[in-house]
């Protein structure tokens, strides 16, 4: 068996391993039209911020590795288009020249573009996105160069709020844009982003909530930044407005998704038997809206590469659906969350309460001690849990591992209530703030 694999960031790179790891004599090949592979975004803004060293720690294997597993894998390669009816596809090579591949499955791991927004001066020189390696590199060199004192960055959700820190450490004049009223609007109720709001504010970001971009203007480049209420003037922009799935190469032979990613089943499966899916460039099942959807995150990339793999390899493994769980950390505020939060459920109609509870996270008596909100969100009439969110200086991480589960196995909030969980003063309290909201529940 014969699988070709294009693009081979995480959720390419989980489909490769999954294959030669658990399935010897397969032959595997990766094709990506980059220089690199496996790097992970999610350290750039700390790069940036210079809150790590430098870069090299953010790719977690290469070219060799692949080799040495006997796979064939062409890096700087860009797939021009794909003969699904022959089976074949058809790339330029390092050196430009056209080449092809046949398969007996193929694996689309084309993952996402950023969203560009379409507005006058969109092209000028300064103008960045954040999606690559190159694309973190160019805005780590642009924020070292002499003259740029002012940074506009459009876009509030999480790779603007991370980016806005970064530029922020280095000194800059940061000035934060969203079109909604409050930053990370996707993810959490307002009762948690005015915390971070104020967290921004506090560390010296200008808030521009509820203002859209009209244009960019400048010469050759960019200058001025203009809103429908205001110009200002800037050495540099940062769009990161969202992602959308980069379903070129299939969107006219496969069935798609409305924002063009590529449909599939439980087993990452699109609607040729042939052809599977994976990460940012197809669909995926969320347990607490029961219904297909698409969320773009490594963690979703990793594990339909690794279904994938399974299932063309040969054993049949059925994808569990996903709570979309995420979380950020900014200058010290920590933010997760899973599934649905009000205003996302309300958006979805999906009839919710929700219960909130605030509380330290240890007893009174330990000095190192920061307060913790949590709500906890639950459908009016099966009661079940379809979401959760907690803010704190402390490390709440991990709690949210817990409601993500809770979502997948519909656990109604009542049977949160007399949860067993554990009492030690140096992690929490006997009354802790997870029980405490659960039995607040109407
Ligand atoms: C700044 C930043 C921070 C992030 N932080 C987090 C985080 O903290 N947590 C989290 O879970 N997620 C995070 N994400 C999201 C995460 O990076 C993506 O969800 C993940 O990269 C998706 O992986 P993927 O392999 O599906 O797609 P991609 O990473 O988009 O990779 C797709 C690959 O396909 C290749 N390709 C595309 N078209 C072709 C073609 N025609 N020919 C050849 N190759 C092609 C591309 O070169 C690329 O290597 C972050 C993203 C960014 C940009
Ligand atoms: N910590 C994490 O888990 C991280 C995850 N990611 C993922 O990467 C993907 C892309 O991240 P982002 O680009 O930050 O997308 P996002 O979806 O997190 O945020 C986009 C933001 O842009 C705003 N917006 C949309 N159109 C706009 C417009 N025209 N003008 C002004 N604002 C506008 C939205 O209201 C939203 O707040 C997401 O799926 C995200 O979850 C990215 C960084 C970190």
């Amino acid at each position: 068996m014969k699988t070709v694999i294009i693009g081979s960031n995480h959720a390419g790179i989980a489909a490769a391993n999954t294959l030669l790891d658990n399935y010897p004599g397969n032959e595997v090949v990766l094709i990506d039209r980059n220089t690199n592979l496996s790097y992970l975004g999610c350290g750039t803004a700390l790069w940036v911020g210079r809150q790590i060293d430098g870069y090299e720690g953010l790719f977690y294997t290469n070219k060799e590795d692949f080799i040495k597993k006997g796979a064939k894998i062409f890096l700087q390669s860009s797939v021009t288009n794909i003969d699904f009816d022959g089976k074949v596809v058809h790339f330029e090579d390092e050196a430009g020249n056209p080449t092809t591949e046949s398969y007996d499955k193929l694996v689309l791991a084309t993952g996402s573009k950023p969203i560009v927004p379409n507005i006058p001066g969109k092209d000028l020189d300064g103008i960045h996105f954040l999606k690559l390696f190159q694309e973190g590199q160019a805005v780590d060199h642009a924020m070292s160069s002499e003259g740029v004192n002012t940074v506009a960055v459009i876009g509030a959700g999480y790779i603007g709020v991370e980016i806005a820190e970064a530029a922020k450490r280095r000194g800059k004049n940061v000035l934060l844009f969203d079109a909604m009223p409050t930053s990370l609007a996707s993810y959490y109720d307002p009762e948690f982003t005015e915390r971070m709001d104020a967290n921004l504010e506090k560390h010296g970001i200008e808030l521009h909530f509820g203002e859209l971009a009209t244009e960019y203007k400048g010469d050759t480049r960019v200058t001025q930044l203009v809103t429908d209420k205001g110009s200002y003037d800037v050495d540099m922009v940062i769009n990161a407005i969202g992602f959308t799935a980069n379903s070129d190469l299939g969107r006219e032979h496969l069935d798609t998704f409305r924002n063009g990613a590529y449909l599939v089943d439980s087993h990452q499966k699109t609607s040729d038997d042939s052809v599977y899916a994976v990460g940012d460039s197809a669909t995926i099942y969320s347990n607490a809206l029961e219904a297909t959807t698409y969320i773009a995150l490594a963690t979703n990339a990793v594990r339909s590469g690794i279904v994938a793999g399974h299932n063309i390899g040969g054993t049949v493994l059925d994808g569990i659906g996903v709570q979309g769980s995420n979380g950020i950390s900014i200058f010290g505020y920590n933010m997760v969350s899973t599934g649905l939060s009000v205003a996302a459920a309300a958006k979805n109609n999906i009839d919710v309460d929700y219960t909130d509870y605030e509380d330290l996270q240890k007893p009174g008596f330990i000095k190192e001690n920061g307060a913790v909100k949590i709500r906890i969100v639950y459908e009016k009439s099966s009661r079940r849990i379809v979401g959760a969110q907690l803010a704190s200086t402390e490390d709440i991480s991990a709690n949210i591992h817990m409601f993500s589960l809770a979502i997948q196995e519909h656990v109604t909030i009542d049977k949160l209530k007399l949860l067993d969980i554990f009492f030690l003063p140096h992690f929490n309290q006997p009354y802790n703030y997870i029980t405490m909201a659960a039995l607040k529940a109407k």
